[in-house]
């Protein structure tokens, strides 16, 4: 395993303008071409942070009729709790258990002949056991959705567009997180935390605890470790920035290894996409970027689609088989 320093970006630098906004925007620049993974620290993050990676670990260790109160097989909105092996990931079973929240809505009522993705929206199932998680989960949220707004904005600038380029779409950014715990690899060996996948909004924030097992792949070097890094989150491009950069801007593959087989790994991964309604602008790049914009990448296991719903539907759909057949009958073998 390759130990490659990955690029540490500092978020004061683009809030403080001038010359070291111009300088954050080539390292970002930079980042985001060779590998589409990099730490970014000055967030300001930390107290909040501290604190849902304390309720991660209280609900993971909750007894299993509480976690199972709030199972996700119940919400058609795809929120709540995952046990272990019950997601697939290139329709192998991740050793992860998880727990999903989104923005907390009203449930839409969706015609069959409307697009399904609408059954996203809702409200979260939250455990009675732990009252205290609505607020800071929904905080830090919050928080990481005005991180990944304005280094979307900065990617905007990348790409030499206008910095609001992508507002209408994501005002408000359809926002989706999930505490995670990974227990140690199994005794048959079989160590897929999750395995090799593509995110598909536009930006992901990892918030890892001490324990590594995140791996990015790297065209010249294979799986690269992203160990976790004090007072820095890690950020990855997801589908929707390659769409809207025609390819220029990639979406990295990446994957967890489980742990040693006496530890555990907890983390915490926030995904943002553009309103489930809106379709993502395919931009209009500058001749000398537009030659190496060499189109999204054609994956027939894989498709990409412009329309956000559709692209965010299909990954929940694939990861979550037993939710697609309680509440999306029809749907569940599309993607
Ligand atoms: O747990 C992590 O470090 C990353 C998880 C991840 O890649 C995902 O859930 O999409
Ligand atoms: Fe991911």
């Amino acid at each position: 395993m390759q130990q490659t320093a990955l690029p540490v970006l500092d978020l004061r630098d683009l809030h403080a303008g001038g010359e070291q906004k111009q300088a954050f925007l080539s390292e970002l620049a930079e980042a985001a071409r060779t590998v589409g993974f990099f730490y970014v620290k000055g967030h300001q993050l930390c107290c909040l942070q501290d604190e849902v990676m304390s309720l991660g670990k209280q609900f993971f260790a909750l007894p299993d009729a509480e976690k199972l109160s709030v199972e996700m097989k119940n919400s058609a909105h795809f929120r709540g709790y995952t046990r272990l092996q019950g997601e697939l990931t290139q329709g192998k079973p991740d050793l992860r258990e998880q727990f999903d929240i989104m923005g907390e809505d009203q449930a839409v009522k969706v015609a069959d002949n409307e697009p399904q993705w609408w059954k996203l929206i809702g409200p979260n199932q939250w455990p009675q056991a732990l009252p205290e998680m609505k607020q800071t989960l929904l905080g830090y949220q919050q928080a990481l959705s005005d991180v990944s707004t304005a280094l979307l904005r900065a990617f905007a600038e990348v790409l030499e567009q206008p910095a609001t380029t992508f507002d209408e779409g994501i005002t408000p950014p359809y926002t989706h997180m999930k505490l995670i715990r990974y227990p140690g690899s199994a005794a048959t060996g079989e160590r897929q935390g999750v395995g090799a996948h593509k995110d598909p909004g536009y930006l992901t924030i990892v918030t890892q605890d001490q324990q590594s097992g995140l791996e990015v792949l790297k065209d010249d070097e294979g799986w690269v470790s992203v160990p976790p890094l004090e007072g820095a989150v890690v950020i990855n491009i997801g589908e929707l920035l390659e769409l809207a950069s025609d390819g220029y801007l990639r979406a990295t593959y990446h994957r967890v290894q489980s742990p040693a087989a006496d530890q555990v790994r907890y983390s915490c991964a926030f995904f943002m996409a553009a309103k489930l309604d809106s379709e993502v602008p395919l931009l209009n790049l500058p001749e000398h970027l537009k030659k190496d914009a060499l189109g999204p990448s054609a994956d027939p296991q894989n498709p990409l689609f412009y329309q956000v719903g559709d692209n965010v539907l299909k990954g929940r759909l694939r990861s979550h088989p037993d939710v697609a057949q309680a509440h999306y009958h029809g749907f569940d073998r599309a993607c």
